[in-house]
Parts: C-alpha cells; sequence; structure tokens
C-alpha cells in the first residue's frame, strides 16, 4: 500500500503545529519518523491514525484520495496504530483484548473459549511473542509485555499499514530481537511500517527510509546508508552533541538507600544493595526481571513480605569519602547505624546537599531552591511501621516523607493525571508545602513551577496552565520529573526517566541527574537502554528472575557482560 500525505496542516485552537508535512510511503518500506519533542511525530500519527482531522492537506492511498473522519476510517482502509499509550483492559485476559470483537462462537452463540484462547496463541505465536500466555490477565504483564500485546492487536487482521509510536520503548534483550524480526517479516509481506522512535541506532538498522521533521515541518528525508546519528541528532536539535553522558567522578558519600533482603512473593527474592550519597547505580534487567517491582516496592506503593529498606537522613557532603573506590559490592548490612524508616521529623533531613534541608541552613544562591526549600521545610514526617520481618514503607507518602521519590515509567498511569493542568502536576507532591499561613501561597507556587519549566526545557515555555495531556510525549516526561524535583528527594529512583525523550532533552536530562547526583542526592536510575544504563552511571546492577545477579563498575564492564548478567549466562 502507497500513502502520499500532501501539504498536511493541523492547528489546535489556532496554534499551527504541523506546517504542511509532505510524506510518502511504499509497501514493504519502513519509513522511520524522527525530530525531537514537541517536533509534531504523534500529531502526524494521530492524522494517519484517523484519531484527528488535518487542519489543511490531503491524503493520498494508492493513488486515490481519501478522507479518514474516524479510526474506524483508518482501520476499513488497513491503517493500524499502535500507540507509545497503552490502550489494553489490565482487567481482561491476553485473548479478550487481542480476540475483542472477534470471538469464535459455539453454536448458540456462546463463546467458545478454549478456540479463543488457542487462536490468541497462535496469533502470538505466528508473529514470534509465543512466550505471552493468552490467558494471563493483561494488568498483571509486565510494561513490555503488555506493549507486545498491543502490537499483536494490531495485527489481528491482515494491516497495509502499521504505524509504530516508539515501539521500542520498553522492550530490550530478545523481546527487542522479536519486534525487529516481526517488522522485517511484515516488511517482506509489504505492510508499510510507519516507525517513530527516538532510537536512532535503531532507526538506521531498520528504515529504508527517514524523515526529519522539526517544528512541524520536514527538513529532511534521507536513508541510512546516506546519514548516522549525529547527523540526525543534528537535524533534529539544530545543533551537535559535543558529548552525551557527562563524566562521572570517583568518589561518594555515606549510604543514602540501604535495601537488605527484600523480597516479595513471585517477583523478587533476597534483594540487597545501597546506593550512596553522590551516587548514580544503574539498574538493569530484562522483561520479567522484577527491576520496576522491586522500585515500587522500595517506595511503599507494593508490600513486601521480607526485608528492610532504610533511607539514611545524611548529615554530611557528598564529597566525604572522595578516596574509597566505587565498588559498590557493598553489603546491604554496611547500612548505617542511624537509618530512617520513615519515622523521623522532617528536621533531620537537612544537611543532605541540595534536595533536603530544612530552613534552618543560609539560603541558597539560587532564588529558585530557595522557594523550594522553604517548601520541604514543612512537609510533614512519615510514621514508622513495622511488619514482621519487614522494615521500610507501607505507602508513597511514607517514602516520599522519608525523602524518596520515584519518577515511575508509565508515565500516563502512575505518573500524571491527564485532566490536570501541568502546574498542578508538578505540584502534586508539594502542594501543602507552598503556604502561607494557612492559605496556599500561589505566587510561590506559579513560580517554583516555571523555575522547573525553564530547568528541564519543558515545551511550550509558558505552559503551566495548559492540561498536561496537551503536551507532547516527551515532554509530559519532563514534567515528572520536574513534580519530583520540587519534593527534593534525597534518593531518587528513576524507572525509565528517557523514555520518550529525544536525544537532545535525553542529554539535559543526564547532564540534570549528574548535577544532583554531584549535590548528595542517591540516584538508582533503571533502564533497559545498555548504553544509557552503562553511560550515565558509577555502577550497574543487574536483575534476572528477580534477583541481583551482578553489581558491576559501570567504568569496568561492558554492554556485553551486563547482558550476560541479565540471562544468567556469566562464566
Ligand atoms: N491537543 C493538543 N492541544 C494543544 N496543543 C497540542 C495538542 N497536542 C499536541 N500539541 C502540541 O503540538 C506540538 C507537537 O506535539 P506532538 O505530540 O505531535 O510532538 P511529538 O513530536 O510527538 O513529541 P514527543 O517526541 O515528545 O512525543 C507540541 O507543541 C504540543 O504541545
Amino acid at each position: 500500500m502507497s500513502l502520499e500525505l500532501r501539504g498536511v496542516r493541523k492547528d489546535y485552537g489556532g496554534v499551527e503545529v504541523l506546517h504542511g508535512v509532505d510524506l510518502v510511503g511504499h509497501p514493504g518500506e519502513v519509513l522511520a519518523v524522527v525530530g525531537a519533542n514537541g517536533a509534531g511525530k504523534s500529531t502526524l500519527i494521530r492524522i494517519l491514525a484517523g484519531a484527528q482531522p488535518m487542519s489543511a492537506g490531503e491524503m493520498w492511498m494508492d493513488g486515490e484520495r481519501v478522507e479518514l473522519r474516524s479510526p474506524h476510517d483508518a482501520h476499513a482502509r488497513g491503517i493500524r496504530t499502535v500507540y507509545q499509550e497503552l490502550t489494553l483492559v489490565p482487567q481482561l485476559s491476553v485473548t479478550e483484548n487481542l480476540l475483542m470483537g472477534h470471538f469464535p462462537r459455539r453454536r448458540g452463540g456462546l463463546i467458545d473459549w478454549s478456540a479463543a484462547h488457542a487462536r490468541a496463541g497462535e496469533l502470538l505465536e505466528s508473529i514470534g511473542f509465543g512466550a505471552i500466555d493468552p490467558c494471563t490477565v493483561a494488568g498483571r504483564l509486565t510494561v513490555a509485555r503488555q506493549q507486545m500485546v498491543e502490537i499483536a492487536k494490531a495485527l489481528v487482521d491482515e494491516p497495509r499499514v502499521l504505524v509504530l509510536d516508539e515501539p521500542s520503548a520498553v522492550l530490550a534483550g530478545s523481546d527487542l530481537d522479536s519486534l525487529f524480526a516481526l517488522i522485517r517479516r511484515l516488511q517482506e509481506r509489504g505492510v508499510l511500517v510507519v516507525y517513530v522512535s527516538h532510537r536512532l541506532a535503531e532507526v538506521l538498522e531498520l528504515a529504508t527510509s527517514i524523515v526529519v521533521i522539526k517544528d512541524g515541518r520536514i527538513v529532511e528525508t534521507t536513508e541510512p546508508a546516506r546519514t548516522g546519528e549525529n547527523e540526525l541528532i543534528r537535524l533534529m536539535a539544530g545543533r551537535r552533541l559535543e558529548q552525551i553522558y557527562p563524566d562521572r567522578r570517583a568518589g561518594h558519600g555515606e549510604v543514602r538507600l540501604s535495601v537488605s533482603g527484600l523480597t516479595r512473593g513471585g517477583e523478587f527474592e533476597d534483594v540487597s544493595f545501597s546506593v550512596r550519597s553522590g551516587e548514580i547505580v544503574g539498574l538493569f534487567g530484562l522483561v520479567g526481571s522484577g527491576r520496576s517491582e522491586l522500585a515500587r516496592c522500595v517506595f511503599g506503593a507494593e508490600p513486601a513480605s521480607a526485608g528492610q529498606v532504610h533511607v539514611r537522613s545524611g548529615a554530611e557532603p557528598a564529597s566525604v569519602d572522595q578516596g574509597r573506590a566505587r565498588s559498590g559490592a557493598e553489603p546491604a548490612s554496611a547500612a548505617p547505624e542511624h537509618v530512617r524508616s520513615g519515622a523521623e521529623p522532617d528536621r533531620a533531613r537537612s544537611g543532605a546537599g541540595p534536595a533536603v534541608r530544612t530552613g534552618a541552613e543560609s539560603p541558597p544562591a539560587d532564588p529558585a531552591r530557595a522557594r523550594a526549600r522553604s517548601w520541604a521545610g514543612s512537609l510533614s514526617p512519615g510514621r514508622a511501621r513495622g511488619r514482621s520481618g519487614v522494615v521500610g514503607f507501607r505507602t508513597p507518602a511514607e517514602a516520599i516523607a522519608a525523602g524518596l521519590a520515584l519518577v515511575t515509567e508509565d508515565r500516563k498511569r502512575t505518573g500524571l493525571v491527564l485532566g490536570m493542568s501541568v502546574l498542578d502536576n508538578i505540584t502534586l507532591t508539594t502542594l501543602y508545602s507552598a503556604t502561607r499561613g494557612p492559605l496556599i501561597d500561589t505566587g510561590l507556587r506559579r513560580g517554583n513551577v516555571n523555575d522547573m519549566i525553564d530547568r528541564l526545557g519543558i515545551q511550550p515555555s509558558g505552559c503551566a496552565s495548559m492540561p498536561v495531556v496537551n503536551l507532547s510525549g516527551g515532554n509530559q516526561q519532563k514534567a515528572v520529573l520536574a513534580k519530583w524535583l520540587l519534593a527534593e528527594p534525597r534518593v531518587l529512583i528513576l524507572d525509565e526517566p528517557t523514555r520518550g525523550v529525544d536525544m537532545a532533552a535525553r542529554v539535559d536530562i543526564y547532564r540534570m541527574i549528574d548535577d544532583l547526583a554531584r549535590q548528595g542526592l542517591a540516584v538508582l536510575l533503571i533502564s533497559s537502554d545498555l548504553t544509557e544504563v552503562l553511560g550515565a552511571t558509577d555502577r550497574v546492577l543487574v536483575m534476572n528472575q528477580g534477583r541481583i545477579t551482578g553489581d558491576l563498575r559501570s567504568d569496568q564492564t561492558t554492554e556485553d557482560e551486563i547482558l550476560a548478567h541479565s540471562i544468567g549466562r556469566t562464566a
């Protein structure tokens, strides 16, 4: 199926975001669309999917002019779209999600469940996703597996055009290989694949042609043989990126986060590790390794069945202990004598770098930080509650009060309240800290948010009052980060923080994480991007089947070694 867009324009409430886009794709082609956050890729996808009308322009398929008035129209023409956001019904099984509306029936109209599961199983098998059990409830699958089911759903009846929006963002290892193999098979069958991704290495590997979109305009049409990653970044960002990952330093402070023997039946077992002040520790694991579940448990969002989580209040600057090697192999038993499990009053948080303090300190030079500090001073303390054999946080509120922050991987479901403004979202965890007497200080609140918008380069720049749902995906991700940075944590857990974020913005995020660590924050960076997990950290923990199987210094290991630990294939 050949597909052509001619002069496509789109405006939202009078603001034009696509300014006359021309695009041509042919059967069997993998047409990659790359661009910075907010460039207009998703808008283009929504137009192709019939989810939004173009304001002007034309669409042609196989030489015929078509008008898509709804997703149903696009579907009828053989166009299937898999969005970044998951659309599965979490309470239903994989089979139900896949075959909704197409269930095989017995005589009398009853659904033939065994035939349905068999058909779903065959479909998954035929596209190389046979590792997914069709009977599983979709909500129990990891985000990666759910993403794979989303893709399978688009293939239930033969598509002619398959639009994939960041399909690999949550996939790694063999799942990623399965996706690539699937795309090649679809190509052979003459399907036109439109592939939107920020992962440029992938784009260069898969694409037959690449279009670069910048500020709503196509600025280049090229192919992998004629370009490279640096050139694409330059075209997308309008600047060269000298260095992607900041240089990390050797010394770190005292242990800030200490996890010991943490167990949650069926998900992870006997997990022990620690993160020091000033240290960035990566956590890498493939689908099903238990890394995100572990993060949620450390954060009090899921109960543990055994083990301990301690967040140390910390009173020394991050620069102490500079001489100590960052071996990271420190056992959790090295946890400090003085541990915090959410019981201490907030004043115990003073002196731990930028992220933790009360008004007792001398004011910081940066007025933005000064404002933020005064917020943190009135956070209510958490309460310590022990269960038999378990010490940790029972709720995220306790964890937050103790100085923990978790940027979750699924921003739409657990990171943002989509119906609320950017301002309300960013101040969700700190709302009652920005007070003057009994009243919320709206000026202080807005000032803090605008500072964060500037600091993280959230686009468009005056977006505080916009519904967060109207931000582009990458900018939504930055809004989640902003929310947690305002909470001034002493331990920051980031689960896939650069998912959906363009390369230039990633570099800004790496730099920001590095700055925070240098100021004393302890950072746990969960990522399925091997290059990132190696480049942006001091040490990498590897998880396999719910256990930590590797603890490696980032400057002394390789992607292959990490991968080997993640599949249990070490010598
Ligand atoms: N519903 C909407 N109302 C107003 N503006 C919108 C809406 N949806 C998108 N925009 C704006 O349109 C522009 C393009 O957004 P789009 O989501 O298409 O970018 P993108 O290239 O997909 O970015 P990302 O890589 O971050 O997903 C952005 O400035 C965004 O804020």
